[in-house]
């Protein structure tokens, strides 16, 4: 199973690098990467056995993270009710040779900025990102699909492409004013 000392260093050339496409039908070294890949987000987001195996809790992971420098990331996103209990999926995916084919002018950004899994220290700021995206990509059969995406989902699959192209969420902090709210930036 994936655990955190799967993660390669953030100072890594792999995590600055543009990821190669991924060719069908997977082999199944790539299959097996997949599957641990969902798996891992699944446990981090798991409280006992994110507890027992010391995994930081994530909704998104990208295979460069991991030293693989293949345009393949999963994402898992789940409503959680209340009481904590497992509530609706909201998107439980892995996207392969991912392209953004269209996004709109208007940026949003996270309350309390973003952090990586990959990045072990907080970095202040908003992290503004187009608010929506219409996105293609190929599923682990090789299917491909079109989805529209709006604030935090489409933020997530935008930070999760970025680590496809070697950007790190940091490296789109306004440096001066990094809290910096322009009057076309909606807060989500
Ligand atoms: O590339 C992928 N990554 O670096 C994992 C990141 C991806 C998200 C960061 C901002 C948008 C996508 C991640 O998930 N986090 N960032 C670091 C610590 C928090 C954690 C997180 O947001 N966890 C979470 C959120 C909701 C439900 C469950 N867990
Ligand atoms: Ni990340």
């Amino acid at each position: 199973m994936i655990t955190m000392k799967d993660f390669i260093a953030e100072n890594n050339p792999i995590l600055r690098q543009e990821a190669e496409p991924v060719s069908f039908p997977l082999d199944e070294e790539t299959q097996e990467l997949i599957t641990e890949m969902r798996e891992f987000l699944i446990n981090s987001q798991d409280d006992e056995i994110a507890e027992k195996y010391g995994l930081r809790a994530g909704v998104g992971l990208a295979a460069p993270q991991l030293g693989v420098s293949k345009q393949i990331f999963a994402v898992y996103l789940v409503e959680y009710t209340d009481e904590g209990e497992r509530g609706d999926t909201i998107i439980d995916q892995i996207f392969i040779n991912p392209k953004i084919k269209s996004h709109a002018v208007q940026k949003a950004a996270l309350r309390d900025g973003e952090g990586c899994l990959s990045v072990p220290h907080d970095v202040p700021g908003f992290v503004p990102r187009p608010r929506r995206v219409t996105l293609e990509y190929r599923d682990e059969h090789g299917e491909v699909h079109t989805v529209k995406l709006r604030d935090y989902e489409a933020i997530v699959v935008q930070h999760e492409m970025d680590h496809l192209k070697g950007i790190l969420f940091y490296d789109h902090i306004d440096a001066d004013q990094p809290w910096r709210q322009g009057d076309d930036l909606t807060i989500i």
